[in-house]
């Protein structure tokens, strides 16, 4: 698996040496952060960050508005290079972010292949698109999609990348709780059939539990707590292992977990 290093760019005297990350069983990714800091007119919003992820593991990250989750997945995706530290990542990764970003005046198949090298055809397009069930809205325009099929789109988007790598940045934030249900479904498929590592930050800790192999809550600039998630799925949020999480997670992130409702009887 190609990988590539973003390089500690204050201090370019030190030249780091090119590692190979190995691919895993099922040929997934492996991301390694050693030691990062992005910093914002002199305040770290990264400090000092560690970070693994074993190749097709299911990470979800946590934490408070501002706490810096997108500027780290912006920094793995390759789109951040004012960094410290070291970032080590597959070649192939892909990314969709909340908003589908998609180009209003090019057909939602010509949006999939965007930024595509080589020239790909339209089958490519198709076969990602029927992939994500959206193989009925090839032609269409962007501004005809209802959000979750936008988002959908964006998803085929990052899949015709083949990535090794998948970042996703709050895809079902936008989105209603019954379209938000089938999205996260689609999202376990793709990534149970695809085999690729996926990083993605939400706000929503059952969806965390829910998707992830591993929750990460993010805080002070660094990882500051993890929990495994040893659970077959599809997973029940009721599996009592689940709810000790959550309220692990829900306390880690400094909200009180609501009492169950207790029904009293007059
Ligand atoms: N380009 C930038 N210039 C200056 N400050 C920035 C920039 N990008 C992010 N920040 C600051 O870095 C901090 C972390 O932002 P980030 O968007 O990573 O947080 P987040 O955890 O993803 O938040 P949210 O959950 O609300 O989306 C914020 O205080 C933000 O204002």
């Amino acid at each position: 698996m190609a990988t590539e290093l973003h390089r500690q760019v204050n201090s370019p005297e030190k030249e780091l040496e090119k590692e190979k990350v190995a691919g895993g069983e099922n040929g997934g990714a492996a991301v390694r952060v050693r030691s990062l800091t992005r910093s914002f007119d002199g305040r770290a919003v990264i400090d000092n960050l560690q970070l693994d992820v074993e190749p097709g593991e299911f990470v979800a990250l946590l934490g408070r508005s501002g706490c810096g989750k997108s500027t780290l997945l912006r920094v793995l995706a390759g789109l951040d290079r004012e960094i410290e530290g070291e970032v080590l990542v597959p070649r192939r990764k892909a990314v969709a972010f909340q908003a589908p970003r998609l180009m209003p005046w090019k057909r939602v198949w010509r949006n999939v292949l965007l930024g595509l090298p080589g020239r790909p055809g339209r089958a490519v397009a198709e076969r990602a698109l029927t992939e994500v069930g959206l193989g009925h809205r090839v032609d269409a325009w962007p501004k005809t999609l209802s959000g979750g099929e936008a988002q959908r789109a964006s998803l085929a988007r990052a899949l015709v990348r083949e990535p090794d790598l998948l970042l996703l940045d709050e895809p079902f934030g936008a989105l209603d709780a019954l379209t938000r249900i089938t999205a996260q479904q689609l999202v376990a498929e793709l990534w149970q059939r695809r085999g690729c590592a996926v990083l993605l930050v939400t706000h929503d800790v059952e969806e965390a539990l829910l998707l992830a192999d591993r929750v990460l809550v993010m805080d002070g600039g660094v990882i500051a707590h993890q929990v495994r998630v040893d659970r077959d799925r599809p997973r029940d949020i009721a599996d009592p292992l689940l709810a000790e999480l959550r309220t692990e997670l829900l306390d880690r992130l400094g909200v009180k977990a609501p009492e169950p409702a207790v029904h009293k009887v007059a």
